[in-house]
């Protein structure tokens, strides 16, 4: 193993984008190249990461190389590396060295090739070049650069060969000029070391949304108010979330219908019925051996899916965004933005790119309006008052974003479909291995939700 294969085995299971945390590492391989020689030298490495089950990822880490550590970059610190005689090299995550972010731009804005990444500026777009990119301090599954006021990039931290949805999606979504997107200006690619395979996508580059907060402070902000008001109901307190649930549900039919406008559908039909419960069995299969907690939903859950297999509800499917929560849509002065349309980070990338139900969305939103009016009560369970309040923020909050959904596309998302709850329920097994694995004491969270939902009639 080379001594900075060594370096990043140490460094990178600590990364809030490495995903396969709790994982045992077998083996790990790196292979890199020059992506800038000026000061500081910038590499960009493809990381091969093999478990002891035999599976295997590939992550992309940048790093940046300096002669002697810097204080203030201590906290991007990856390690010393041996060089000539007595002289030693120190690695540094180069997404947090400012000094090293300048390239990215610079490659787009020239189309250029380098080693095996090539650079895809889209159209006539305006590229900030030589500005320095200040990391996003909500990192998750990615790493985002903010390019002063006007672009972010994001990278994408693990390789799968084909493109990225987030790139695929944006990109056919520039023709429609729909109002809840950032527009796309251009992004990266990598060849696989293996030549029969697709290049992976490495980074997009989208207009940044200046001004906006994301959903889920907004939302939290109004569930913190409702708590501090004990006596009053969600419509009676100062920061209602109500209004901005409906706008939101009316900008994500809007972007579903743009997708559906132009990119691919296909009505469902009772096969892709059994095919959707089949494998929701198979996740949770999986997910009980992650978390044993889930064996007591298990028989709810599977009754649930049942259903699903011999529906015959015409739906139609077509792409969707795959992991919509408040954490994706920004809120601007004139409206809802929603963000990184990539799909769950933890499935294989074919399985993102599948025709699917919109319904996949509006359930993955629901949810998160159940996690934002319940994560307060992690820390008092034993709150009854504070859980009954919860439950009404939860519910006028799904029922404002169903009504605007409704309003804006002609179908009422919500009106009682068994698919629509077996998505929850769907959702909320995946979170606990999320949460299993990145969260901890968030667990009880889609724990306590799916007690209800398999209680519920
Ligand atoms: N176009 C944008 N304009 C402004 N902020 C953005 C934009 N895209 C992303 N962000 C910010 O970066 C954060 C992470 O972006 P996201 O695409 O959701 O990455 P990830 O895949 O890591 O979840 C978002 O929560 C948002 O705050
Ligand atoms: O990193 P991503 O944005 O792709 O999404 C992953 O992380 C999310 C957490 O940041 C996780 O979302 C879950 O927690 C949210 C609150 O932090 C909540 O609003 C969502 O409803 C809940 O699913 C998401 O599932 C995961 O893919």
């Amino acid at each position: 193993m080379s001594a900075l294969a060594e370096l990043l085995r140490e460094w990178m299971p600590a990364q809030r984008w490495f995903g396969s945390k709790g994982r045992e590492w077998a083996d790990v391989t790196e292979d890199g190249f020059f992506l800038d020689r000026s000061e500081p030298v910038l590499s960009v490495h493809r990381v091969r990461v093999t478990y002891t089950d035999g599976h295997g990822d590939t992550y992309l880490v940048p790093i940046s190389w300096r002669d002697s550590e810097v204080e203030e970059l201590s906290s991007a610190y990856i390690g010393p590396l041996a060089g000539d005689g007595d002289q030693r090299s120190h690695a540094y995550d180069a997404l947090r060295d400012r000094d090293a972010t300048t390239p990215w731009l610079i490659h787009l804005v020239n189309a250029s090739t380098v080693g095996p990444m090539h650079f895809h500026p889209a159209g006539v777009a305006y590229i900030p070049e030589g500005v320095p990119g200040d990391i996003v301090s909500t990192e998750q599954s990615n790493t985002s650069l903010v390019y002063g006021s006007e672009a972010i990039l994001k990278i994408f931290r693990r390789l799968e060969p084909g493109m990225n949805p987030d790139v695929e999606i944006h990109d056919a979504l520039r023709r429609t000029e729909n109002p809840h997107i950032a527009p796309l200006l251009g992004h990266i690619e990598i060849d696989d070391p293996d030549a029969s395979k697709e290049p992976a996508t490495v980074a997009m580059l989208q207009t940044f949304v200046p001004n906006a907060s994301d959903g889920w402070r907004l939302a939290t902000a109004s569930v913190r108010d409702l708590y501090a008001e004990g006596d009053l109901h969600a419509d009676e307190v100062g920061g209602d979330f109500a209004a901005d649930s409906e706008r939101l549900g009316a900008a994500t039919a809007s972007v579903h219908g743009d997708m559906a406008a132009v990119l691919p559908t296909e009505p469902a039909d009772r096969d892709w019925y059994a095919t959707v419960a089949r494998q929701m069995g198979e996740r949770l299969d999986a997910a009980i051996e992650v978390v044993p907690q889930l064996a007591e939903h298990a028989d709810g859950l599977r009754a649930i899916y049942a259903a699903v297999a011999g529906s015959t509800e015409p739906t139609v499917r077509q792409r969707v965004h795959g992991d919509l929560h408040l954490g994706q849509v920004l809120r601007t002065a004139t409206g809802w933005i929603v963000l990184d349309f990539e799909g769950e980070p933890a499935r294989p990338l074919a399985s993102r790119r599948e025709l699917d139900s919109p319904l996949r969305d509006v359930a993955g939103m629901l949810r998160s309006f159940d996690y934002a009016a319940r994560h307060m009560l992690v820390e008092q369970p034993e709150d009854t008052q504070r859980a009954y309040r919860a439950q009404e923020w939860a519910e006028r909050n799904r029922d404002a974003f169903c009504a605007g959904y409704s309003e804006a596309s002609g179908l009422d998302p919500c009106g009682g479909s068994p698919l629509l709850r077996a998505f929850e329920a769907d959702k909320a097994v995946y979170e606990c291995v999320y949460e299993a694995r990145n969260r901890p004491h968030w667990l009880m969270i889609p724990l306590d939700s799916l007690s209800r939902l398999t209680s519920r009639d």
